[in-house]
């Protein structure tokens, strides 16, 4: 369905944005996770048509994106990071505005949308009343009106709260059974328990691209857990990566990513996801 082939973005002489970045995609929910500036963004609005990559080629449906843009832009639904609602309008005025933007005639289709969304009881009142996850579902509504194949959601839980998160996340799941949504974010939780695949990128490159299965057995044997005191704490922090340390009274409960046994009484534990990819990320550095 995607398929990016060597996308590589600079701006200007010396940052490299995205490099060399090989994708090929299927519907599902895949989760782009990073840091802050590993190039998430510049890659999702290379998707999105809105920037062109430096070299390299992204396809869909096995045609250049950058070639014909206007076709990719019907297919596609895109709820940037910085989404931003006019607070005086209500959602269903601000639903219209965009429908008739979109050249979307059918008012049952936003109404359909507000109920997708959850925002059917409250589409009267002026959004300046809405809560961040109101808003962000405001926004997939509207990124949902020209019926898109490809759905690119931006950090959508930024400054979500618990319960917001959940819906956002079930919604997004929802999505995914026939559409190809990729959705970026640094939180590992966000998308874990509703991605097929997760695409790891660092400093610009694609680290990796696997299942939560795949990366969760990669980890295993080299996550451990022990229990020891200050001094033996202070040698591991030196020698091992600490993903985790709990003060215990006396004692540190640690969780520790490492090849072998690193020290007497540790027990190997099964890793989260996030810890999966923590190890993944230092085992690579080793190798290096
Ligand atoms: N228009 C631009 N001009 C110059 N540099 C840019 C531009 N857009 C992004 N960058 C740089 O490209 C790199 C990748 O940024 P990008 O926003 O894609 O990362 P990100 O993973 O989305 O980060 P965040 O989670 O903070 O949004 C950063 O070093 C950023 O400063």
């Amino acid at each position: 369905m995607l398929e990016l082939q060597n996308v590589t973005k600079r701006f200007g002489a010396d940052l490299v944005a995205v490099d060399d970045v090989s994708l090929h995609l299927h519907a599902g929910v895949v989760g782009l996770i990073g840091h802050n500036g590993a190039g998430k963004t510049t890659l999702m609005q290379m998707i999105a048509t809105l920037a062109r990559p430096s070299s390299g080629r992204i396809l869909f449906d096995g045609a250049d994106i950058a070639v014909r843009p206007e076709a990719m832009r019907r297919r596609l639904g895109y709820l940037p990071q910085d989404f931003g609602v006019y607070r005086n309008v209500s959602a269903l005025e601000f639903m219209q505005y965009f429908a008739a933007l979109k050249g979307v005639r059918d008012p049952a289709r936003i109404r359909r949308l507000l109920e997708l969304v959850n925002l059917h009881d409250q589409a009267r009142r002026p959004a300046s009343g809405f809560s961040g996850g109101m808003l962000r579902r405001l926004g997939i509504a509207q990124a949902l009106l020209n019926d898109p194949d490809i759905l690119v959601v931006d950090e959508p839980t930024a400054g979500l709260d618990p319960e917001e998160r959940l819906r956002f996340r079930n919604l997004l799941a929802e999505l995914g059974f026939d559409k190809l949504v990729i959705v970026s974010t640094h939180i590992v939780s966000d998308v874990e328990s509703i991605a097929g695949r997760l695409a790891i990128m660092k400093n610009g490159r694609l680290a990796a691209c696997d299942t939560p299965d795949a990366i969760l057995a990669r980890a295993r044997g080299r996550v451990w857990s022990a229990s020891v005191d200050a001094d033996e704490y202070e040698r591991l922090r030196a020698a091992t990566h600490v993903l985790q340390a709990l003060r215990q009274g006396e004692q540190v409960a640690l969780r520790i990513a490492h090849p072998y046994s690193p020290c007497p009484g540790a027990r190997l534990a099964e890793p989260s996801l996030e810890e999966a990819l923590m190890a993944q990320r230092y085992a690579v550095r080793e190798a290096a």
